[in-house]
C-alpha cells in the first residue's frame, strides 16, 4: 500500500517537474513562477484567515494558529491519468492529511471520497470551490473538539484528473500539544516536536488510528 503512495508521490514531483521543464522550454519560465507565487501568496492569505475564524469559534484569540503553527506551506499538483481498470487502484489511498489545514482545490473532475459513517462518499467538484481538510494537528490542538477526515482518491477509465492541494503546516520545530483552555478533563494527547509526527506518519499514514495512537495522553 505504501507503494502506491510513493507511486503518487513520485507522479506529484515529476509533474511540477515536468511542468517547470515545459514552461522553461517554451520561454515561459517567469509566468509559471509568477503563477505558482501568486497562488501561493493568496492561498496562504485565505488559509490564515479561515484559521484566524477557527480560532475565534474555538475561543481562541484570532491570531493563535499564526507564526510557528502555520509557518509552512506546500503546493502539490497531483495528475492522475485515467485507468484503464479502476478497480485495481487508487489515486491516492486513505489516509488524513498531517498538517494544519489543507485547500483542495479539484479541478472538474470528481474522485475525490470522504469517509463518513462507515462508508465512502464522493466529494463532487463544484467551480471555484476549495474543500477544505482538518489536518492532524488541528485536531491534536483542539483536543479532538475538530476532526481530521479520512480520505482517498479513485481513479476513472475516462478523464485524466489534476488537482492543487494547498497544505499549512507547523515548522519542524514546533512543539504541539492540545490548547490548554480546550482541554476539559483531561488532554487527549501529549506534547510532541511536528517532526516526530511525520516520522511516524509516513510509514502509517494508511491507518489513522496508528498514527494518532502513538501521539495519545498515557494519562
Ligand atoms: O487529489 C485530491 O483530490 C486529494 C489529494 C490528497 O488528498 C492529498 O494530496 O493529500
Ligand atoms: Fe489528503
Amino acid at each position: 500500500m505504501l507503494g502506491k503512495r510513493f507511486t503518487i508521490g513520485v507522479i506529484i514531483c515529476v509533474t511540477l517537474v515536468i511542468l517547470y521543464k515545459i514552461a522553461s522550454n517554451i520561454g515561459l519560465k517567469s509566468q509559471f513562477d509568477t503563477v505558482v507565487a501568486t497562488y501561493t501568496i493568496e492561498a496562504k492569505k485565505l488559509g490564515l484567515r479561515i484559521l484566524e475564524l477557527v480560532s475565534e469559534g474555538l475561543g481562541l484569540e484570532s491570531r493563535f494558529f499564526g507564526d510557528k503553527l502555520s509557518e509552512s506551506e506546500i503546493l502539490s499538483i497531483n495528475h492522475y491519468p485515467p485507468c484503464p481498470d479502476p478497480s485495481l487502484t487508487l489515486g491516492v489511498a486513505k489516509h488524513c492529511d498531517p498538517n494544519l489545514l489543507t485547500l483542495l482545490h479539484q479541478g472538474d473532475v470528481s474522485g475525490l471520497q470522504v469517509f463518513n459513517n462507515g462508508e465512502w462518499i464522493g466529494v463532487e467538484p463544484l467551480h471555484n470551490v476549495f474543500v477544505v481538510n482538518i489536518g492532524n494537528q488541528l485536531q491534536i490542538i483542539s483536543n479532538n473538539k475538530l476532526k481530521s477526515v479520512e480520505h482517498r482518491v479513485v481513479t476513472n477509465s475516462r478523464v485524466a484528473r489534476t488537482s492543487a492541494g494547498f497544505f499549512i503546516g507547523p515548522s519542524e520545530d514546533s512543539i504541539i500539544e492540545p490548547e490548554k483552555s480546550l482541554v476539559d478533563d483531561a488532554p487527549f494527547y501529549r506534547a510532541f516536536e511536528f517532526k516526530d509526527f511525520l516520522l511516524h506518519y509516513f510509514p502509517n499514514l494508511e491507518d489513522n488510528e496508528v498514527v494518532m495512537g502513538h501521539f495519545k495522553s498515557q494519562a
